[in-house]
């Protein structure tokens, strides 16, 4: 068996893709690494909000994954749209790794609560919005483009830190860049941060589904991802709309029981709603459902249509 593996170029999606192919090739499967560029990866010189289409980082993986040109497609499962066509599937979520946000700097001593004021790099509304809510003092500029090129910019000057996924900047080897891990109190994720996804074509062969599903999926995490995708579609935010959704999964009287946090935040920051459910493993998608239910009628809503209105 030979499993062909779709991944973007960038240098955080190769470390993806080489990290599903070694858990693969441990077990003695045939890989083959299928780079495809995308469209979000040719604009750079626009918001990522303003190209706004669905799928920027994921249609030209997705076609081929149609045609059999790959048998997988490999993401960060947070850049995934919460709705997928008809014919393609989720079919794997790597275990989770830590899903803080981490502000990232040549001057370690750099912090957000020292009440300094500092130029922070970003593109993320999420970040944007939690930065202005928390910490006003801050100053932003909007900072798009891979994380080498992020990196450079900094190291440039154009910016005193940057505010990144520590799974990122972990995976990326960029580790003692760190100054500051931020709060999951303030900053909570945006759904899916952390974990690897693999997509699939429905039409795959029901013995390569398994095999991947065996060799590469976490149980645990799958769960989790199924309540804060659920809580995506409901909400029907896109990945530009600062919404988030973490998920945590915990052993209670030989159980496993989801507790979730998650929210939407308005581009200013003025207004934050923040909801928390419980629920067992097996209504893992009602969980995420019923959250966005309540962040809605706690004045979600109103947020959305604001956000809509700015964006468009
Ligand atoms: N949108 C870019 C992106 N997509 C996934 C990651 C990091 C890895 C992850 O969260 O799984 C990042 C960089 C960042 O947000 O700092």
């Amino acid at each position: 068996m030979k499993i062909k593996i779709g991944t973007r170029g960038s240098k955080l999606a190769l470390w993806q893709a080489y990290y599903i192919e070694d858990k693969l090739k441990a077990d003695g499967i045939e890989t083959e690494i299928v780079i495809i560029e995308t469209k979000g990866d040719k604009i750079l010189d626009r918001a990522l909000s303003k190209i706004g289409s669905k799928g920027v980082f994921t249609e030209e993986l997705e076609d081929q994954l149609r045609s059999g040109e790959i048998d997988i497609a490999v993401h960060s499962a947070k850049d995934l749209q919460s709705e997928l066509a008809d014919d393609l599937e989720l079919i794997a979520f790597t275990e989770r790794e830590k899903i803080a946000d981490v502000l990232v700097s040549f001057n370690k001593n750099l912090s957000l609560g020292s009440g300094e004021s500092f130029v922070v790099g970003t593109s993320s509304t999420r970040r944007v919005a939690m930065l202005r809510h928390y910490y006003p003092h801050i100053k932003i500029v909007d900072m798009r483009g891979n994380l080498q090129t992020r990196l450079r910019k900094l190291e440039e000057g154009q910016c005193d830190a940057l505010l990144l996924a520590y799974a990122g900047v972990h995976r990326m080897g960029y580790h003692e860049m760190i100054a500051q891990e931020l709060l999951t109190t303030q900053f909570t994720p945006p759904v899916g941060q952390g974990c690897v996804a693999i997509e699939a074509a429905k039409s795959l062969s029901e013995e390569k589904r398994a095999a991947i599903r065996n060799l590469i999926n976490d149980d645990v995490t799958e769960k989790c991802l199924i309540a804060e995708r659920a809580y995506l579609r409901k909400l029907q935010g896109g990945c530009s709309i600062p919404s988030f959704g973490w998920c945590v999964a915990e052993e209670k009287n030989g159980e496993l029981a989801l507790n979730m946090t998650s929210g939407i935040i308005s581009l200013d920051g003025k207004m934050i709603v923040k909801k928390n459910e419980s629920k067992s493993a097996a209504e893992a998608e009602q969980l995420g459902e019923t959250l966005a239910e309540k962040v809605l009628r706690s004045g979600g809503a109103e947020i959305l249509e604001g956000i809509r209105n700015n964006i468009s």
